[in-house]
């Protein structure tokens, strides 16, 4: 089958969400950041520092073009769908699902999580701001799932269902 893409903002449980489900369904996963980290040999918040945000957008943009189209979940950085270029190629590979979950829970998640450039130390405060800007652009996915309240096993469950409904509409 086609590769599932994982999108949501940062905190909403993609990596998570990912590892789970590819248990599940005996699939490899791919997370975008740890793939970008491990080619360069550096840290996210190292990239975001040394060589900036557009250096890591552009990582970004080939690294989700490079992993494998089939038969894998690819969980992505938060920031995936700020390019219109990544949101019209997730549109046409594989099955795009956003993972939505509400600030105010994402703040909790994250209270004590300092390994997120954006997000950390004084810009903890942009996270609303940041989120609202976002959504517009993450509900373009054909597939939504709130996980916000829920426990993993309900959204991987619910995340299958999703994929399954999506599967049968692409063969028929
Ligand atoms: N459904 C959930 N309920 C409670 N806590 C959760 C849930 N999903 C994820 N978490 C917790 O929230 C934190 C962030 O999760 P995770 O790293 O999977 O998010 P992410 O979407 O991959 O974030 P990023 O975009 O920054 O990589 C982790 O500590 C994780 O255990
Ligand atoms: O939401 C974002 O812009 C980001 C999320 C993380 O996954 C990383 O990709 C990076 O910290 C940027
Ligand atoms: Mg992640």
């Amino acid at each position: 089958m086609r590769s599932i893409y994982l999108t949501g903002f940062m905190g909403a449980g993609k990596t998570t969400a990912g590892i789970a489900l590819g248990n599940a369904m005996g699939m490899r996963v791919f997370d975008s950041d740890a793939e970008i980290e491990r080619q360069q040999q550096q840290t996210i918040t190292a990239i975001f520092a040394e060589r900036g945000e557009e250096a890591f957008r552009n990582m970004e943009s080939q690294m989700l073009q490079s992993l494998p189209k089939q038969n894998c979940i690819i969980t992505t950085g938060g920031g995936i769908i700020l390019k219109r270029e990544n949101r019209i190629w997730l549109a046409n590979h594989g099955h795009w699902v956003y993972l939505h979950c509400e600030p105010d829970e994402i703040s909790r998640r994250l209270a004590s999580d300092e390994s997120r450039p954006l997000l950390s130390g004084e810009r903890k405060n942009n996270l609303r701001h940041m989120f609202e800007e976002r959504l517009p652009l993450y509900l373009e996915a054909p597939i939504v799932v709130d996980t916000t309240g829920k426990r993993m096993d309900e959204i991987v469950k619910d995340i299958r269902k999703r994929i399954n409904e999506a599967e049968i509409e692409h063969t028929v």
